[in-house]
C-alpha cells in the first residue's frame, strides 16, 4: 500500500499586533511549561522581546538562544538548549526559522513560526536549509504547528526583504515548468492540486504587483500570505518541487561561488528571468513585475559580478542532480550561460 502523509499548520495568525496574542495563541494551542524564543540579534530587538513577554505574562517560563547563521552548530546549540522545553518559537527571517524547525522537528518538539519579515516561503513548509561548507542542504522537517505573522512588525523590516519574498514566489512560475517537464521525461511524481496551488499564488501576487509597497502593513499581509500558501503546497507535494526548480539551483550555485551572496528571494527572481527564458517562456512579464515590486533584476543591482552569475549559471545543474529541469544533465557551457545573462539584461 502507498500511504500519503501531509502535515500542514494546525492555526494561521496574521495581523498588526498579533505578535502581543503570542502567549495566548499559545495558551490556546494548549502548550504549557518552557518555551524556547530563538532569534536572531536583530529580530529579538524588533519582536523576539514582545513575544517573550507575551508568554511570560501567561505564565510561561521562556528562555531565548540568539543565532547567527543557519548551521550545522547553530541546530546543535539549539537542540542543546532545548532540555525541558515543550516547544520552540522562532521569531525571525528565513535562517532563524530553519534552524528552530529543525531543532524542534530533532528533539521530538513542536515549533511555531514566527516571521519577522515576508521574505522567504520557509514560513510553512515542511523543509529546512542549512548552510555548510559546500553549500547549502534542504533537510525534511515537521511543518510549524502554528504560525504567528505580525503585519506591523513584518511592513516594518528593510523592503529588501519584502521584495526578495516577491522573487521566492515568482519562482514558482519555472519551478512547476521544470516540475512538469521531469514528470513529462522521467515520469517523475508529481501532484496536480499542490502544483495549482503554488500557480495560483504566484499568478494572484504579481497581479497584486502594484500594491506591493513599502511600510504597509496590507503588502506585508499581502506576500506573507501567499509565501504561507506556497509553504502549503511544498507540504502537499512533500517535496519542494512546486516552489524549486532551476532558478533555485542557479541561487544555491550563486551562494557558493559568490564572496557575498544576496537574499534568497532576490536570487531566486533574477534566476526566474533566465531560466523563464530558457523554457522559451515570456521571460520579460517575469522582469516587468520583478522591476514593479523593485526587486533587483540585474547582477549590479545585487550587487553581484557578472563572472560570478556566469559561474553560478554553469554550474547551477550540478546541485541537486536528481531533479531534472530545464537545465539537462550537462548544464548551460560558459558562452551560453553568458549569451542567456546579456540577452536577458541580468548583467
Ligand atoms: N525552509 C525552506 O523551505 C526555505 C528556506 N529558505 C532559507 O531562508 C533563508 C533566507 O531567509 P531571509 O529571511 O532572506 O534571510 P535571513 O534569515 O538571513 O535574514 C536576513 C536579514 O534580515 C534581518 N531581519 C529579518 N527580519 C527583520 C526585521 N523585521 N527587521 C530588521 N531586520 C530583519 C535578519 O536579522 P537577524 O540578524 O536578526 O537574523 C538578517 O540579518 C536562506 O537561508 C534560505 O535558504 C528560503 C526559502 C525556503
Ligand atoms: O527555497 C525553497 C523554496 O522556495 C526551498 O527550496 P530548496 O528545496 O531548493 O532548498
Ligand atoms: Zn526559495
Amino acid at each position: 500500500m502507498d500511504f500519503q502523509k501531509i502535515q500542514l499548520p494546525r492555526e494561521i495568525h496574521t495581523g498588526e499586533g498579533v505578535i502581543e496574542e503570542t502567549g495566548a495563541i499559545c495558551k490556546d494551542l494548549r502548550i504549557s511549561g518552557k518555551v524556547l524564543v530563538v532569534t536572531g540579534h536583530h529580530t529579538l530587538k524588533v519582536a523576539g522581546e514582545k513575544a517573550i513577554k507575551s508568554l511570560q505574562d501567561e505564565g510561561f517560563e521562556v528562555e531565548n538562544i540568539t543565532i547567527e547563521k543557519a548551521s550545522k552548530d547553530a541546530v546543535i546549540e539549539v537542540q542543546d538548549g532545548i532540555g525541558s522545553a515543550s516547544i520552540v518559537l522562532g521569531v525571525g527571517g528565513g535562517k532563524v526559522i530553519d534552524v528552530a524547525k529543525l531543532a524542534s522537528t530533532r528533539s521530538g518538539i513542536h515549533f511555531i513560526s514566527v516571521p519577522t519579515a515576508a521574505s522567504h516561503d520557509g514560513i510553512a513548509s515542511p523543509r529546512a536549509s542549512i548552510k555548510n561548507e559546500g553549500g547549502s542542504v534542504s533537510l525534511k522537517a515537521k511543518p510549524p504547528l502554528g504560525i504567528i505573522a505580525d503585519t506591523s512588525i513584518i511592513s516594518k523590516a528593510p523592503f529588501r526583504l519584502l521584495a526578495a519574498g516577491c522573487g521566492d514566489i515568482i519562482s514558482n512560475y519555472t519551478a512547476i515548468l521544470d516540475w512538469q517537464l521531469s514528470h513529462r521525461l522521467l515520469n517523475e511524481y508529481y501532484s496536480d492540486s499542490a502544483s495549482a496551488l503554488s500557480l495560483m499564488t504566484a499568478k494572484m501576487t504579481m497581479k497584486s504587483a502594484d500594491a506591493i509597497k513599502e511600510g504597509l502593513a496590507e503588502s506585508a499581509g499581502l506576500v506573507v500570505k501567499a509565501l504561507i500558501s506556497s509553504g502549503i503546497a511544498i507540504s502537499i507535494a512533500g517535496t519542494s518541487r512546486p516552489a524549486s526548480g532551476s532558478e533555485h539551483k542557479f541561487s544555491h550555485a550563486l551562494d557558493i561561488v559568490a564572496p557575498k551572496p544576496a537574499l534568497h528571494g532576490e536570487q531566486c527572481g533574477l534566476g526566474t528571468i533566465m531560466m523563464m527564458y530558457l523554457h522559451g517562456g515570456d521571460w520579460k512579464f517575469i522582469r516587468d513585475t520583478l522591476k514593479t515590486i523593485k526587486a533587483p533584476t540585474t547582477a549590479h543591482e545585487m550587487g553581484i559580478k557578472p563572472e560570478y552569475i556566469i559561474e553560478a549559471l554553469t554550474k547551477a545543474h550540478t546541485i541537486r542532480k536528481e531533479r531534472y529541469t530545464i537545465l539537462g544533465d550537462r548544464g548551460l557551457t560558459e558562452e551560453s550561460a553568458e549569451a542567456l545573462a546579456v540577452t536577458t539584461g541580468v548583467i
